[in-house]
């Protein structure tokens, strides 16, 4: 087995290294700097077919993306780790995860590829002049744009997020506009308005759009990447009273248990949040 690795100190908190490494356009351009030409699978969330926003595309749980004949699965993305195992090609076997240890405000980012050369006199060779170069400039190149991108994103403005839920289920909302997003449904939110507090702007968002008084918790999983320096953050909430939320700037609102989430038709960057969503969901089944 080989092994490499790349750290860097990351001037921003985990979660949103982890929307900095969950950014397509951003993965797909450090790869080009290291000279590996990396594609996409058609069913990356974003781009023309997403968000209408060509250099916004976030990788969810599930979805590939080949290069040199090597097709990766992203198999875990949250605020802890980030990790893509081999699903096809020439290697026997190819694990890439980084792991995002808090320190202080900072984040320790390692980033690791772990991978079984093709067996044979021929297999090693190519492991030794192709692979073991090809590796090590890719991992130094997605370090450095993984890093760039999250300072950037910490600077950025934040769009928040509200997993509203009662009674072991979750509250979605559906889209009436724009055209692009019509249909498709998200979790209640906007924009953090200049001087506000993320979770002022939750409670504000939850009366503007529903009609009801929430009390934000705390943030659940990454962050996610939008365009440019945009950045999502949803985080947990409760109904404060028994006011039924309606929708006041939406086509439809829809309260969803555990096993309705992976049927809706979500925002592209919605997609990464299932499996937090889903464990916030088991979390609060027994309250009402
Ligand atoms: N509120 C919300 N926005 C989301 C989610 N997922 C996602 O990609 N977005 C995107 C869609 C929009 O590009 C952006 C937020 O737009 P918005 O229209 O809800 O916010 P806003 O009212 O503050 O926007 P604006 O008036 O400033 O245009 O974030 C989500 O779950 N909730």
């Amino acid at each position: 087995m080989s092994v490499f690795r790349s750290t860097a100190l990351v001037d921003a908190p985990p979660r949103t290294v982890a929307a900095a490494l969950l950014d397509g356009g951003q993965v797909v351009a450090s790869a080009a700097r290291a000279g590996v030409r990396l594609r996409l699978a058609d069913s990356v969330g974003g781009g023309a077919n997403g968000s209408g926003d060509a250099n916004s595309t976030v990788l969810a749980p599930g979805d590939e993306l080949s290069a040199c004949r090597l097709r990766l699965r992203v198999v875990r993305a949250d605020e802890r780790q980030v990790a893509l195992r081999l699903v096809g090609g020439p290697l026997r076997s190819l694990d890439v995860h980084a792991e995002l240890v808090p320190t202080g405000a900072d984040t320790l980012l390692v980033l690791s590829a772990e991978w079984v050369s093709p067996a044979g006199a021929l297999g090693r060779l190519a492991n030794i002049t192709v692979v073991r170069r090809a590796m090590l400039r890719l991992l130094t190149e997605l370090v450095a744009g993984a890093r760039r991108r999250a300072e950037d994103l910490a600077l950025g403005r934040v769009v928040v997020g509200a997993a509203i839920v009662r009674a072991g289920r979750l509250l979605a909302q559906q889209r009436g506009f724009p055209a692009v997003h019509a249909g498709r449904w998200e979790l209640p939110g906007g924009r953090v308005e200049p001087g506000e507090s993320e979770r002022d702007a939750v409670v504000r968002e939850c009366v503007e759009e529903l009609g009801v008084r929430v009390r934000p918790g705390e943030p659940v999983g990454p962050d996610l990447p939008l365009r440019e320096a945009l950045l999502l953050r949803v985080y947990a909430a409760e109904l404060v009273d028994d006011a039924e939320p309606s929708a006041r700037e939406h086509r439809a609102v829809r309260w969803i248990d555990a096993g309705e989430l992976s049927e809706l038709d979500w925002l592209p960057a919605d997609r990464v949040l299932l499996p937090a969503l889903r464990e916030l969901l088991g979390a609060n089944s027994g309250r009402t």
